[in-house]
Formats: C-alpha cells, structure tokens, sequence
C-alpha cells in the first residue's frame, strides 16, 4: 500500500463519520498541483550531481498553502503528497489562515558539503519560484532543512520577485526569523505530551518517555519535558541509541550531539537500537523521526499506554488499529506537531507587518494555540466516541469542506 493510500484511510474513518460525498471526498483528496523538477548542480569534485525536487500542492480553499521542505534519500512523490495532505488537514485543525503543501529534494545531506547545500537549494528554487510565494505557497524547515537553507531560499527568491521575507518561514532570527520558531514544533509536542498527562491524572514527575529522533524535533521535546521533570530514558538517532533507566541528562546529551553528530557512544548509558526503542518499557513513546516506523511487526509488542505522534505520518492504519484495540491513547500528528506550522504563521505575520514580537508573545499565542485545539479535538472525540485521530481530521476536514462549499468552484 503506498503512503498515500495509508494516510487516505485516516481521512476515510472521518469521511465516513461526516457523511461527506463521494464527490466532496475526491475533490478533497486531490492535489491541486504536483511539481517534479531536475536539480542539477556542479560537486566540490568538479562532477555533475543530478537530484529529483519535489513541490505537491495539496489544497488552498482555506488560504496560501504551507509546509515544509524536507531534504532526505527516501524522499519520493507518494511520500511529499501524503505529506502535503496532512498539512491541510493540520492547518485547518488549528485553524490557521492557510492550505497544505510539502516539498523535498531526495538527497542525503550527510553527502553533501556546505557549498552543495547551498546550490542545491538554490537550484531548486531557480525550478520552482514561480509557483510559491506569500501568497501562494510558502515552504518552511522540516527533516534535513534548517534556518540557515530557509536564508538562502527567501534570498534566491528575492532575485526573481524583489526582497520579501514572508516567501518563506523558520528563517534565521538575524534575517527576519521569529523569536521561538526553532523550539515551536518540539514545545507544542512537550506541551501536549504535559496536558495528556495531566488529563490522565499522571504526574509528569517521573513519567518515563521514550523519543525516536533527536534532530529538530526531538531535542526541544526532550528539553521541554525534562525541564517538566520527565525522565527521559531513551533517545535514538540515525547514528544509533542511548538508554538510561535512570534518565538521561537531556542538555548534556543535546550538547554531545552537537560536538558529535549523533547521540551514540554518550557516556553513562547502554547502546539501544531504533526497533528496540519503540518497544522499550516507557509511559510514553514519541516518535519525532521519520514516518511509517510503527507498524504491523512491531505495534504488538509496543508497551507504552500513550504515543505523542512528533513526526509526521509515523503509525501505519494497521498498527494504529492494534494500539486503539489496546486502549493505548494515540495522539495524531496533525495535533501534536502543530507547534512549527503555528509559529510560521506567527513569522508570516510579522514579516507581513514589518513588526517583530517577542518570544514571551509567540509562546504565549502558542501554547493557547496549542491547548485550545486539543481541547476541542479530546471534547469532539468524547462526544462522537472515536479516537483521538479521527476527531482531528474531522475538524480538519470539516473546516477544509466548508471553506470549499463557501468559496464555490
Ligand atoms: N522541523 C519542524 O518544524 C517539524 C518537523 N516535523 C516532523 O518531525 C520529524 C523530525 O523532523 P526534524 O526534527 O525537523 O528533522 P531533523 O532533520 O532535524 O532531525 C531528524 C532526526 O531523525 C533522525 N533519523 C533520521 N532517520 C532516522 C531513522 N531511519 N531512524 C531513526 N532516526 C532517524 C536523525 O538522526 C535526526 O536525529 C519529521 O517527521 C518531520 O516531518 C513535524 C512538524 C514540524
Ligand atoms: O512550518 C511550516 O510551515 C511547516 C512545518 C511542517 O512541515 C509540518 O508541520 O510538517
């Protein structure tokens, strides 16, 4: 089953729960426009390197589309479109004044030096700058990508359309970045992660977490929740795993990760591989890597009671079943890691009005983002008694349908 046909189920429990139309549920399920581009670039070597870029436009009833580019081998059409479409049903879910999108180069940029970043970057926006823009399509850091390659996408870009920032998010704070962007996605996952505690009447003293990932995401998860008092007790990455049953010291290992790339070999802790980890004996395991990692093998044996979905797309339909059957409280992507899109839109703002906030504000705004939309998405779930997943998609899809009725052909 391709990814996408995965992700469609989701969309099809909620579909089905609506009522929506055959017609309503194609028209929502079809990408607006696919763009697949050469990205061609001279190596340090003085050799060609070609490169396959990706930019799915998923829908834009509800505003200029959003979402973020990842730079990663295993990118490919079906995944940036599955991508794509969870970023309309995410942005409609926190209600934010945008559609869904997704980009990607399928690259490794383990391989590839600065320079080569840099020109690959620009090359792909020399393909695709006609189609984005603030008002059209603006792209944002994901797996692979960071402020620093969001500098040189507004930069390119202003060489076609003239200087304008808010063409892309998640760009450096020195080059109209805004306050709380890098943290955003990992602070609304720890946030969440807190409030499902607390709902569940467990003490976040002591809870014990699991988190696959420690890039972006799972750093300032982990940072978040053990500043809450969460024992943190096992991180894995590309390069391998670290466990402590004790609890790891979180901004040490940040630190280590840095100096080293990677988490393996941090002193104090026992290796734990990546499949080990997701089946490890923790309260809550949170995913914050790449997508499809829990799945038919491995959900019987997963012993958390609760799953934080950090990364996008990480639980295949089948293993999502398992973990309903089993009581284990799931909470969706499209929720969880809301955080990063809502402070794009926090800097899309601010660069719009040429007016810079602080980050005591965009926490704030966050944070009441954040809550109020799990609040609705737990109370919907309770009502109509479904998972946590389809009350999200059916807020998600109701405000997208709607806007789409609205609007007219
Ligand atoms: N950066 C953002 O603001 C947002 C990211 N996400 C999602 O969060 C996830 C992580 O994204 P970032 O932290 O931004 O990426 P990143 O590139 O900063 O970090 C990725 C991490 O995953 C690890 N990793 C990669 N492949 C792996 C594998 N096969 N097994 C185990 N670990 C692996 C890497 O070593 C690294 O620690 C992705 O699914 C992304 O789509 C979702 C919303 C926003
Ligand atoms: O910040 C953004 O605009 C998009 C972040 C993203 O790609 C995601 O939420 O998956």
């Amino acid at each position: 089953m391709s990814s996408f046909d995965a992700a469609r189920l989701y969309f099809e429990q909620a579909a089905e729960h609506m009522g929506l139309s055959q017609n309503m549920r194609t028209l929502l399920l079809t990408p607006e426009r696919e763009l697949k581009v050469q990205v061609a670039i001279e190596r340090d070597n003085g050799e060609i390197g070609t490169f396959i870029g990706y930019r799915i436009q998923h829908n834009s009833a509800r505003g200029p589309m959003k979402g973020g580019l990842r730079f990663h081998h295993e990118v490919n059409a079906d995944e940036v479109l599955t991508l794509a479409s969870l970023m309309t049903w995410k942005t409609a879910l926190v209600n934010i004044p945008y559609g869904g999108a997704k980009g990607g180069v399928s690259v490794n940029v383990r391989n590839l030096s600065p320079g080569e970043l840099e020109r690959l970057t620009r090359k792909f926006v020399d393909e695709i700058h006609d189609f984005i823009g603030p008002d059209k399509d603006i792209p944002a850091p994901d797996m692979g990508t960071d402020a620093q390659v969001m500098a040189w996408i507004m930069n390119q870009y202003s060489k076609y359309h003239g200087f304008n920032p808010a063409c892309v998010t998640g760009k450096p704070l020195e080059l109209h970045g805004a306050d709380g962007r890098t943290e955003a996605t990992g602070r609304g996952v720890g946030l969440c992660t807190a409030e499902v505690l607390r709902r569940k009447k467990m003490d976040i003293k002591g809870t014990t977490i699991a988190i696959q990932g420690f890039g972006n995401v799972g750093t300032f998860t982990a940072k978040f929740l053990h500043d809450q008092g969460a024992k943190i007790v096992g991180v894995t990455d590309v390069s391998g795993g670290v466990w402590n049953p004790e609890g790891l010291d979180v901004p040490e290992l940040i630190r280590y990760a840095q100096e080293h790339r990677g988490i393996a070999g941090f002193e104090g802790t026992e290796p734990i591989s990546n499949d080990d980890l997701l089946t490890s004996e923790v309260d809550v395991l949170i995913p914050a890597a790449v997508g499809g990692v829990l799945n038919v093998e491995n959900a019987p044996h997963v012993r958390a009671n609760i799953i934080i979905e950090a990364a996008n797309n990480p639980t295949v339909p089948e293993a999502d079943e398992s973990f309903n059957e089993r009581e284990i409280l799931i909470l969706p992507d499209i929720l969880a890691n809301a955080g990063g899109v809502i402070v794009s839109y926090f800097e899309w703002v601010q660069n719009r009005q040429h007016f810079r906030w602080d980050l005591e504000r965009v926490r704030k705004e966050l944070d009441r983002i954040m809550l109020e939309s799990l609040n609705k998405v737990w109370k919907i779930a309770e009502e109509k008694g479904v998972s946590l997943r389809t009350a999200s998609y059916i807020i998600g899809l109701g405000r997208v349908g709607r806007a789409t009725v609205l609007g007219g052909m």
